[in-house]
């Protein structure tokens, strides 16, 4: 997969077919959709093309809007990257753009810079300044320019658009078993491992915090997780804790977890850590000997549960 930062840089000459969306989580649901998109370009012998646009334009038109993803724009290119597709453009949505005409949008994006042939696009997408126009303005647009449009359904849009509000939904309720399924893979943190408090040692549970630089990316439910993360190709299981240590009077949220049956220096390196099961709530305890009673159990909850996995 070739990825481009901005259409204006797209530089493949043989014609494509093309999908337009957010494609928020990369779900099941969008996985049809990508199925279908890289088919039809393969059967035409033509380039398959996602155009995406980021920041998501709610970050840039509502900029209040608190929007919280499931992907960072880098997840969305990693888990793209596996499914087949030959070009992913992320064009850089700001207010000038948002403020181009239908006509001048299909023009400058699709036609000149994505030598577009086909689009793929759902029955309500609405494009160009204030989202005026619609599929049947594409067609048009399409037969002036000697390109097709082809319509997902209602139904097929509303399996997708159901289970991405879902998932949300699911991870904010900590249900990272539903987010797994809808997914079609594990919910991934990716950071920094950066310095703590540097307590977890002296509990004789030495726990990596993740710093995640992207405000927008969603952070599951509070509580106490069973995960595990490639470091230096390596798997490793563990149990992580997102919350604010209330037992120690921790504020600020922070996301900790301890790796089993490792020693190793993580200080700045960037790892991925995937959630498979929520085990409890973080709690307060009267003291760190009983948080540290409760990890003992959280870790023998979680050897059982990852032993029963092989
Ligand atoms: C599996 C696990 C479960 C945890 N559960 C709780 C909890 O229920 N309540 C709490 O206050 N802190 C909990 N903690 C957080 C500890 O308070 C934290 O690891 C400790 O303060 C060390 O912080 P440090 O890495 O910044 O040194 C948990 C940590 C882990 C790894
Ligand atoms: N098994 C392990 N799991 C997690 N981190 C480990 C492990 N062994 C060593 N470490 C290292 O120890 C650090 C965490 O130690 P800790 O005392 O909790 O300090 P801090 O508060 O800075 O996180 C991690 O960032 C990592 O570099």
């Amino acid at each position: 997969m070739k990825l481009y930062h901005s259409a204006d840089t797209y530089d493949n000459e043989v014609p494509s077919v093309v999908t337009i969306g957010t494609f928020d989580g990369v779900h099941i649901g969008h996985k049809k959709i990508i199925e279908r998109l890289v088919e039809s370009a393969s059967n035409h012998g033509l380039e398959s093309v996602i155009l995406t646009f980021f920041p998501h334009p709610r970050m840039v038109l509502q900029q209040d809007s608190g929007i919280k993803l499931i992907n960072t724009i880098e997840e969305r290119t990693q888990i793209l990257e596996k499914t087949g597709l030959n070009n992913l453009v992320i064009h850089p949505f700001t207010k000038p753009f948002s403020r181009l005409t239908a006509g001048e949008y299909v023009d400058q994006m699709l036609v000149e810079h994505l030598n577009v042939r086909h689009v793929i696009i759902g029955y309500d997408h609405r494009f160009g300044r204030n989202r005026n126009s619609n599929i049947t303005d594409l067609a048009s647009y399409g037969i002036q320019n000697n390109f097709t449009v082809e319509e997902i359904s209602k139904q097929d849009i509303d399996d997708v658009a159901i289970s991405s509000t879902k998932i949300r939904e699911a991870l904010l309720e900590g249900d990272i078993t539903k987010a797994n399924t809808y997914l079609g893979y594990n919910f991934m943190l990716t950071g920094k491992v950066v310095k703590g408090k540097e307590l977890g040692r002296k509990l004789n549970y030495p726990t990596a915090n993740l710093h995640i630089k992207e405000d927008y990316k969603l952070i599951p439910k509070n509580g106490v997780y069973i995960v595990q993360s490639k470091i230096d190709n390596k798997l490793y299981f563990g149990m992580m804790n997102i919350g604010t240590n209330p037992t120690v009077d921790g504020t600020q949220q922070s996301i900790e977890t301890h790796f089993f049956d490792a020693s190793f220096n993580l200080y700045e390196k960037k790892i991925q850590i995937e959630l498979l099961k929520r085990i409890r709530d973080e709690k307060k305890f009267d003291s760190v000997d009983q948080l540290q009673e409760a990890m003992q159990q959280d870790e023998d909850f979680s050897r059982e549960y990852i032993n029963s996995l092989v």
